[in-house]
């Protein structure tokens, strides 16, 4: 009899995914250096995967190609096995949600768009959404303490939050992708998502992917972190590794990473206009090529690890492929 693995499968596999944003005639300018290169991480049942990385590293591009908004190979990203962009039914379905982006400003859910600062009531909102477990919908209510008689274009936008993101959350999800959706909260609503979030995962094996820059409260709420630059993975490590290997902070601890990025991209500036070069390359379209450290982490990674230590703990280094587990 055939044996059956019980091997956890991935529910996040990117594998040396490549991506760069088309030009004004929808493709890829020729020539042009792709923004996303080389990257490769799996994701498994009750993953927290908080990503992180500076300004334009990459990460919402990420997110949104994982979430089936940006057409990629279809082998490049599998989610629960499959490709969010080729099959839409892993958004309809609920199985992948992604709340992030254009969401801030409409709902997205199921495939469909709703304004979210139309004058209707929460509750209008919230029980609109069909196909959803009454006792998951009064859960969300209470962690998010909306009051159904909220006007939402009455609102304020922490308020307006807190529905949207029920909205988002009522459908049991397999995979969450979260791009900065906390920022609007207050201090207590965002402790009670997060601690929401948590459960999930825990108690039904959700994975979340959380893209923020802020830490206030994380420091507990993460399994793993992954570090993006220049579209680049550059770390990705369980949490309890990160701690063991630093006294400091969470915030800290990533401060030091991207100030460490920033220096050598300084350098690499510097460097480049001492041999009379433009500081920035500059792609086919014109766009900008962000990408002065990672040509140095490139570098080392030729020689299958990254020479050049993050923050001066090389124990977090990872090679350019490895996967979290
Ligand atoms: N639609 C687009 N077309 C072309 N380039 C884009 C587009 N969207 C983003 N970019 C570029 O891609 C790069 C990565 O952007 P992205 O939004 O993924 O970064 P990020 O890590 O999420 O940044 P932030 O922390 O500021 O949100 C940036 O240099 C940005 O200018």
């Amino acid at each position: 009899m055939a044996e059956i693995s019980s091997k956890p499968q991935p529910t996040v596999a990117i594998n040396k995914l490549k991506f760069t944003y088309p030009g004004i005639d929808g493709h890829p300018p020729p020539g042009s250096a792709p923004l996303i290169e080389d990257f490769s991480l799996s994701l498994f049942p009750g993953d927290r995967c908080l990503f992180v990385g500076s300004n334009g590293a990459g990460k919402t591009t990420i997110l949104k190609i994982i979430g089936g908004k940006h057409m990629v190979d279809p082998d490049m990203v599998r989610v629960l096995g499959r490709s969010a962009f080729h099959d839409t039914a892993l958004i309809s379905s609920g199985d992948l949600s992604y709340l992030g982006g254009e969401w801030r400003r409409e709902v997205a859910f199921a495939g469909f768009e709703i304004p979210i600062q139309m004058d209707v009531s929460a509750e209008k909102m919230i029980y609109g959404v069909t196909g959803v477990l009454p006792q998951r919908r009064d859960e969300l209510i209470k962690v998010l303490d909306v009051d159904l008689s909220w006007r939402m274009h009455k609102v304020s936008d922490g308020q307006r939050r807190r529905v949207q993101i029920c909205m988002g959350l009522l459908k049991p999800f397999k995979v969450l992708l979260l791009d900065e959706i906390t920022v609007d909260l207050d201090v207590l609503a965002r402790a009670d998502l997060l601690r929401f979030l948590k459960k999930e995962c825990e108690e039904r094996g959700s994975t979340i992917i959380y893209a923020t820059h802020i830490f206030d409260g994380l420091e507990n709420w993460p399994s793993h972190i992954v570090y993006v630059a220049h579209g680049k993975l550059q770390l990705a490590k369980p949490m309890n590794e990160i701690k063991e290997a630093s006294n400091l902070s969470l915030m800290r601890t990533v401060e030091s990473w991207l100030r460490k990025e920033r220096d050598e991209d300084r350098k690499i500036r510097k460097e480049r206009k001492a041999n009379g070069l433009p500081e920035h390359e500059k792609r086919v379209d014109g766009s900008r090529v962000t990408g002065g450290p990672a040509r140095v982490i490139n570098n080392g990674w030729a020689a299958g690890r990254l020479n050049s230590t993050i923050a001066g703990e090389e124990n977090f280094v990872l090679s350019s492929n490895r996967v979290l587990r």
